[in-house]
């Protein structure tokens, strides 16, 4: 039995990814809550023919409580979008609120739960859902991701349409590090899978690196005011979630990109932080997962030159974010679960 939980279910990746975790087998219960429509969007999904009895829930009668009861999975999109001009760092007045008051319900409902954070800025939202569970004494490391996967989605296809192959996207794998958001997306091209045509000259290599670290930025522009990718994050919000379930069944080995905690006593932390050559709460690379959560944290390995450039520009503004989200917890008032 396994129970998921999308808080923000009602939203433009709550939906399809609500709608991605009913048609998972491995998930008997799904529960989503959002402020406004969930009963709709459950009544629509429990039609669906797939073991997972569903349930909307909404702020009163304790509705965020319930849902987070018995939870063992909760994904987090909640929160506001961008929109054309802002910078994911723009969200953070609105969406750190949001995630802090959700994170007290789970710290209070659900302490045991994997936590799969997707609200923006990720940089930041992560440290502020860590804060949180300190303040409560739940905190464990192994057990709180931010969700990172587009990245990697992203950096899959663009390499795919250079070897002029979306076939191949499926099976391209490019390690992509840092955090989530422009320069402290890092892809580490030299790691992919699939090696780039030697005849990419630096201009294009720089464009395809920019056009992974600001894909975010594309679909923004694109959507015209209407907010940012929902689609292509659900897929690769339900993809994590999918490994995250395969790794809790007591699968071995799987292996995922996330945001995770790099000052637990996790395999490889050290080496990472080593690595960095500077202490980095938390960052973003391949991780393996097992059915107590963040088994090991891969290191860096051997990368370029112009890679470890981009270490260094990201490292500055993914310390900034952190603070950013740990001072936020450490300045407000002890807050009341708001259940
Ligand atoms: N990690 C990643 O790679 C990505 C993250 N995002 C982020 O995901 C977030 C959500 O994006 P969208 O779904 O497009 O936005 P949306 O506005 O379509 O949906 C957000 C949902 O959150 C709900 N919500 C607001 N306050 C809430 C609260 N206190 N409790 C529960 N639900 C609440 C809203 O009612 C709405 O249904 C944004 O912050 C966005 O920047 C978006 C794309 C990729
Ligand atoms: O760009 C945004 O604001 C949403 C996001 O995180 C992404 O698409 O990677």
């Amino acid at each position: 039995m396994v129970k998921a939980v999308v808080l923000g279910a009602a939203g433009g990746i709550g939906q399809p990814l609500a709608l991605l975790l009913k048609a998972n087998p491995l998930v008997t219960e799904l529960g989503l809550y959002d402020i406004v429509n969930t009963p709709g969007v459950a009544a629509d999904l429990s039609h669906i023919a797939t073991p997972a009895k569903v349930e909307g829930y909404l702020p009163p009668d304790d509705g965020l409580k319930k849902v987070l009861t018995g939870a063992d999975v909760v994904v987090i999109p909640a929160g506001v979008p961008r929109k054309p001009g802002m910078t994911r760092d723009d969200l953070f007045k609105i969406n750190a609120g949001i995630v802090r008051d959700l994170a007290t319900g789970i710290a209070t409902a659900a302490p045991k739960a994997f936590v799969l954070v997707i609200s923006n800025p990720v940089n930041s939202t992560v440290p502020i859902v860590a804060e949180v569970f300190k303040k409560h004494n739940v905190f464990d490391p192994k057990r709180l991701f931010g969700v990172t996967t587009l990245d990697v989605v992203r950096a899959s296809t663009f390499v795919s349409e250079i070897l002029n192959d979306l076939g191949l996207s499926k099976d391209i794998v490019v390690p992509v590090v840092g955090g989530h958001s422009g320069v402290t997306i890092v892809p580490l091209l030299s790691q992919s899978s699939h090696t780039l045509p030697s005849s990419l000259s630096t201009a294009q290599y720089d464009t395809l690196v920019n056009r992974i670290q600001f894909g975010g930025d594309e679909v923004v522009k694109a959507k015209d005011g209407a907010g940012s990718a929902t689609l292509s994050m659900a897929y690769a919000g339900a993809e994590f979630a999918g490994k995250i379930l395969r790794a809790l069944k007591g699968e071995k080995g799987i292996i995922a990109p996330s945001y995770v905690s790099l000052l637990a006593d996790t395999e490889g932390a050290a080496v990472l932080t080593k690595e960095l050559g500077e202490t980095v709460q938390f960052f973003s690379t391949p991780i393996e997962l097992g059915t107590e959560g963040v088994v090991k944290i891969n290191p860096l390995g051997k990368i370029t030159e112009a890679e470890q450039t981009l270490i260094k520009a990201a490292i500055p503004e993914l310390l900034k974010n952190i603070q950013t989200g740990v001072e936020f917890i450490a300045g407000a008032k002890t807050e009341e679960p708001r259940l």
